[in-house]
């Protein structure tokens, strides 16, 4: 058997994978849990908005014929026959000569068609009656919120695919949905192979460590939109790994395992794919870190074996996994945002591979700058943290100079704020 794996490109590892996402099942859920889902359904605006005249002002109600004749120099006098709160309605129809007083919100009378501020007015009682002055003529529709003049029914809202945010949410509530038309969340199940992997209340041992992965892998998941089930740490032993794979593929869509994915002697992952009789996608890719990345399908589920290396488990979930996770929830972009920035230091490094650097972003003077977070070996934990972006070095470079322009792949916002879609 030769150990020796032919590198592919990383457009053809994705295009090979790309073919097998499956589509997932909607569910209804609660409005107010629906921020983070995709929706699974177009939303139609089943009315208009507004869909009664509304006042934008607090003030008075008039038809705008009956200013005409107001100026600066020459105030008219209208007769108030009422007021309307916000919620309210004013029954009867306006007639030339009258106001009601309206609040912003309210829905302006039958035969108004004009509204003017109040503090542009003032009110005077004559003989048990209120008139209100205006010194100004009104335009017919100033000052009026008209049917539709937000939305007009029947107008498609939002697409099926769309990421709910508390835009999406406004508009959802403003057409009542209680329920949410969403796509079930995708179940990926992770499993960290290896015999050295000591849990997190475990005191350090000669020649272990603790499973980082399996829990950097579950937050992955979950900010992709996923339902993460961590099937905690297996020995690098076949029946074991094998078993555990078998359970996750029970249990979730998706299967992804850290570890044991390269040519050791302990390295099971290619094994247990074989005798699962998955299809092998690829093994090798011609990319730093993360070329052992490799995936392979069984039926309409996907299994990735990512790098046991921090740095290349990470950026093989992002750059493979993530991408999956997006199209399953039928999202449309599900690939990393690119944007180019300036580079801030000099990073040299001889790329035979396409090499994505932890970095992180900044502005000054309005210009985008990119750095390395940290040291870039694959097996290097301590650089994911200040991680916002991947800067990509093409492959057959010795890196770039500080001042060149780069491409740089976005990941998540530091403060945790910003949406990459
Ligand atoms: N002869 C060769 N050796 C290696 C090759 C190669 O092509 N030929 N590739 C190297 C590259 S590149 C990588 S990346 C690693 C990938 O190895 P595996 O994915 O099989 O991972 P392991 O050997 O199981 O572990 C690698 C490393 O990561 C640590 N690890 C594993 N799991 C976790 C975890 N859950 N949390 C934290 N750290 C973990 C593990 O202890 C090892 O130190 O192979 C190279 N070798
Ligand atoms: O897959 Mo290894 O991480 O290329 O570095």
């Amino acid at each position: 058997m030769t150990l020796f794996r032919k590198p592919i490109p990383i457009e053809e590892a994705l295009i090979k994978l790309m073919q097998f996402p499956k589509q997932i099942e909607e569910e209804y859920i609660e409005l107010t849990a629906s921020a983070g889902r995709v929706l699974s359904r177009d939303v139609y605006a089943s009315h208009p908005v507004p869909w009664f005249i509304r006042s934008p002002y607090d003030g008075y109600a008039v038809r705008a014929s009956s200013t005409k004749e107001a100026g600066e120099h020459n105030p008219i006098w209208l007769e108030l026959l009422g007021i309307v709160a916000a919620g309210d309605v004013w029954h009867g129809t306006l007639q030339e000569g009258q106001a009601v007083k309206i609040m912003t919100g309210g829905a302006v009378p039958d035969g108004a068609n004009a509204v003017i501020m109040r503090e542009l007015t003032k009110e005077e009682e004559r003989d048990g009656k209120t008139f209100v002055q205006l010194k100004r003529k009104l335009k017919e529709g100033e000052n009026i919120s008209s049917v539709g003049e937000d939305i007009e029914e029947g107008t498609r809202l939002l697409t099926k695919g769309t990421y709910i945010n508390a835009g999406v949410i406004a508009l959802l509530a403003t057409f009542g949905y209680e329920k949410v038309p969403v796509t079930r969340k995708p179940k990926v199940a992770i499993i960290a192979t290896g015999s050295e992997l000591l849990g997190t209340d475990e005191p350090l041992m000669p020649g272990k460590i603790r499973n980082s992965n399996g829990f950097m892998l579950y937050t992955q998941a979950l900010r992709s939109g996923a339902e993460p089930i961590s099937f905690g740490v297996v020995k690098d032993t076949f029946e074991q790994t094998l078993e555990t794979v078998r359970a996750a593929l029970k249990a979730a869509d998706i299967v992804v395992t850290t570890g044991g994915v390269s040519v050791g002697d302990f390295d099971y992952i290619p094994a247990v794919y074989k005798e699962l009789g998955a299809e092998l996608l690829f093994n090798k890719i011609a990319m730093r870190p993360g070329s052992v990345t490799s995936a392979a399908v069984l039926g309409d589920q996907l299994l990735f074996g990512l790098s046991g290396n921090p740095s290349a488990c990470y950026v093989g979930f992002e750059l493979f996994t993530r991408p999956v996770i997006r199209t399953m929830l039928g999202m449309e972009n599900v690939y990393l945002q690119k944007v180019e920035a300036t580079l801030k230091q000099d990073v040299l490094k001889a790329n035979p591979f396409t090499r994505f650097v932890r970095s992180k972003l900044s502005f000054e003077g309005g210009r985008l700058y990119v750095q390395p977070s940290g040291k870039d070996k694959s097996n290097i934990v301590s650089s994911l943290p200040g991680a916002d972006c991947f800067m990509v070095l093409p492959g057959g470079t010795r890196g770039w100079q500080a001042g060149s322009m780069v491409e740089v792949v976005l990941i998540e916002g530091q403060d945790g704020m910003r949406e990459w879609k």
